[in-house]
């Protein structure tokens, strides 16, 4: 019989329930006693209704507080020492590095954050060295197996494999230059043996061990580790199963298809190239293939008949006994349940599955290729049928207007009119800078009284004027606020904005939205990321009147903020019927308009975020030139429309840019801002190596955590950065936007950078 399996569920509850309690426990409204009452609740359900759709493989061990990753460091004594000693529970010493913590004679800082490979996704990196003593100080996937079986539910615990945790993990400070993480495997290993010596122990028959760094080309040199660490693990382990995703294994598998496991997982929605090379390797083996064909990445309903066809060519191959269906990758970054969309028309709902009705779907395909005579799978499979049909059809329709529009793009509307050189001297004169010019990325807080009047709006208890004026009183106190701390280079806030995509998707034509469909990006920061349905196009201007209101309020430069077209598409739900480049053209198109429309409505300086240009680069280095060609050329039509006396920006965060390096200084924005003050220098030595011409502000604090910097440390960091960096070329701001800070540490934190940025002018 075919069985069916969900890798991983989101961790959030149907109504929020996990964000609600974590945010109450780190506000002192709720003990934690109620934190772990809550996460108990949501995994109970989250089995409960994953046993109800009759998924066979249920996972255990996935749930976290904040973060999957910072679990296994936390379990595993990978605690720096600056988070010890500090009097703090395990609970806020995992949250301390988490997000930091500023407290009661505690000050420190939060551990750094990376994309959880090409997703939206955050985790901790692990900080290693030989110093490193790694210890099993609990096992948490052993605690959720158990406590699902106390509920009569058997469940398949999940664990990230030892190799992808080192290669995830980074050098901490200590460590000497050339320290690779990897190389602490031997003294790893010890602690993995006994985690799943325990799960065997307690009767679990298989596990699932997580390694997508199998997907890496990097992966390959690793070989001899994946065959040693294995082949200890697998003699105490219960039946291993090996899960890949989001990308191909590729000459991977050769090496794969040898190891001691009882199962391997591939993902068959980035990759379903793969299935015959991956069928080849393991069929003289006795591996049961998983096989990832219900995306675990978008929302679209599942085509059963290429499901199907794939299934039949490895239950062929293989037997049925030997093949799973399952979700691409865990059901993390999808949302909980279509069940909680009210707003979403019969039509729409009918394109869509989240979360638990993807585990409907895998058990349904499972049921399917094992001959289910059921009359009730059969009609799951006709209705099936009939939406993909009806979905293509209205995939069908394209707004012609726009498909000709992208089709008549010149090369001239790539590039701006003259060299950055020159357009420097040209904005100098019309904007009159100081030396390090000071600004912020856009959003200031997002407070309580935005949300709510936000929240009236929508609920029509306020007016739209009403609510106009709310926001205009907003951007005023942000416009005098910026002015009294001595900012150059002011925003209005972004008061008006939900979220940074949302908000543009809401106003493009193209776009459907979700009430519920919240998706974690990091802790307990969720999204509701926009689903493009059809052919975008922009029916007005979206932006224009607030940054001319902001830009009247004072004589000091109004920035204009946008959000780029490849973060627009890589943060929405795409389509799969049409290419992502057609996607981001329309996008940029639309935007490209806006942009013209701010310079009309006297706005000199215009940032143009693309915050997830890096995130959508494809894991197998093959792929990156198709996809850096488009995704560059995309925000240069969108940004390249303007006179020279215009500066642009833009602005990138979370990510190792090292990699991408040429294209950023193909993108040729005037000023370009980049995260990177938790991660050391090495970014900054990129820029210096290759000769970054353009202008630049390296993120000066770190504004994901609450911490306030001192203006010591901001000065520090100045004069570092200016050891490698021009000082004529050089920005002064924060690492990211402020909407997720509080108003206190804003103010305090902003002070604190402008006081060094002046302080660096003198010395300049
Ligand atoms: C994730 S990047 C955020 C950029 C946006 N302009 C903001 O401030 O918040
Ligand atoms: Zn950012």
């Amino acid at each position: 019989m075919v069985l069916s399996s969900v890798l991983g569920f989101p961790r959030i509850g149907a109504n929020r329930e996990i964000k609600k309690a974590v945010e109450a426990y780190w506000g002192g409204k709720a003990t934690a006693e109620d934190l772990t009452k809550a996460a108990a609740d949501v995994r109970k359900a989250s089995w409960t209704n994953l046993k109800n759709r009759h998924v066979d493989l249920i996972p255990s061990g996935d749930f976290s507080l904040y973060d999957h990753v910072l679990d296994h460091s936390a379990a595993f004594n990978v605690i720096p020492r600056r988070y010890t000693g500090l009097d703090l529970s395990p609970l806020d010493v995992y949250f301390a590095m988490g997000r930091g913590r500023q407290a009661a004679g505690v000050d420190v800082p939060a551990c750094e954050m990376k994309k959880w490979f090409d997703s939206n996704y955050h985790y901790v990196v692990p900080e290693l060295s030989e110093q490193t003593e790694f210890k099993l100080l609990f096992n948490k996937a052993l605690q959720e197996y158990n406590e699902a079986k106390g509920l009569g539910i058997s469940t398949r615990p999940v664990i990230l494999g030892p190799i992808s945790y080192l290669v995830l993990g980074k050098a901490a400070k200590e460590a000497p230059a050339n320290f690779q993480p990897v190389s602490l495997l031997p003294k790893l290993l010890p602690v993995y043996k006994q985690l799943l010596s325990e799960l065997k122990a307690a009767g679990v028959d298989s596990v699932q061990v997580d390694e997508p760094v199998l997907v890496l080309d990097d992966a390959a040199k690793l070989d001899k580790q994946y065959a040693s660490a294995f082949a200890e693990l697998a003699s105490v382990s219960p039946r291993i199963v090996l899960t890949t995703y989001f990308a191909r294994l590729d000459s991977n598998i050769n090496f794969i298809s040898k190891l001691p496991i009882a199962g391997l997982h591939i993902d068959l929605v980035r990759a379903p190239g793969q299935l015959d090379n991956v069928l080849e390797a393991i069929k003289p083996t006795n591996i049961v293939l998983s096989l990832g064909v219900v995306s675990g990445r978008n929302i679209w309903k599942c085509d059963f008949a290429t499901a199907l066809k794939q299934g039949q060519k490895a239950v062929a191959a293989l037997g049925e006994d030997r093949v799973i269906v399952a979700t691409s990758s865990s059901l993390l970054h999808t949302p909980v349940t279509l069940a909680s969309e009210k707003k979403l028309t019969p039509e729409q709902k009918d394109w869509f599955s989240f979360a638990l009705e993807k585990a409907a779907e895998v058990a349904t395909i499972a049921a399917l290729l094992s001959g289910s005579q059921d009359s009730k799978i059969a009609a799951a499979y006709e209705a099936n049928i009939a939406s993909i049909a009806k979905r293509r059809e209205f995939e069908h329709t394209s707004d012609d207007a726009v498909r000709k529009r992208v089709a008549s793009v010149t090369s001239d509307m790539y590039n701006r009119r003259s060299p950055f050189a020159t357009r420097k001297e040209t904005q100098a004169k019309h904007l009159d800078l100081p030396k390090f010019p000071t600004t912020t990325i856009g959003s200031f807080p997002q407070t309580k009284e935005i949300r709510n009047a936000r929240a009236k709006l929508g609920k029509s208890e306020i007016t739209e004027a009403e609510y106009e004026d709310f926001i205009k009183k907003e951007i005023e106190a942000v416009v005098r606020f910026q002015e009294k701390i001595g900012l150059d280079i002011l925003v209005h806030g972004e008061p008006e904005r939900n979220d940074m995509v949302q908000y543009f998707g809401e106003q493009l034509n193209g776009f459907v939205f979700t009430q519920n469909g919240w998706v974690q990006s990091y802790g307990s920061r969720y999204v509701r990321p926009p689903i493009i349905v059809s052919d975008v196009s922009r029916s007005a201007p979206m932006t224009v009147r607030w940054s001319s209101y902001a830009q009247s309020l004072t004589k000091k430069p109004m920035k204009g903020m946008l959000t780029g077209p490849v973060t627009i598409l890589n943060w929405s739900f795409p389509r799969d019927d049409v290419s992502r480049k057609l996607q981001s053209q329309q996008l940029a198109l639309a935007l490209r308009d806006e942009v013209i429309d701010l310079e009309k409505a006297g706005i000199s300086v215009i940032q143009v975020d693309e915050p997830a240009i890096r995130e959508g680069l494809p894991l197998r280095r093959a792929d990156w030139n198709e996809y850096l060609g488009w995704a560059v050329d995309t925000f240069k039509l969108a940004t390249a429309g303007v006179t020279d006396a215009t500066q642009t920006h833009s602005h990138f965060c979370y990510s190792d840019f090292g990699d991408i390096f040429t294209s950023i200084q193909r993108l040729d924005a005037d000023v370009i801002s980049i995260e990177f003050s938790k991660s050391d220098m090495k970014l900054l030595r990129t820029f210096q190596q290759f000769g970054y011409s353009n202008q630049i502000g390296p993120g000066v604090y770190d504004i994901h955590s609450p911490r306030v910097p001192s203006e010591e440390e901001i000065k520090e960091r100045l004069k570092t950065t200016l050891s490698i960096i021009p000082a004529d070329l050089m920005f002064v701001n924060p690492d990211c936007g402020l909407k997720t800070r509080g108003w206190k540490e804003t103010e305090a934190s902003l002070s604190n950078m402008v006081a060094a940025a002046r302080w660096a002018r003198q010395g300049a």
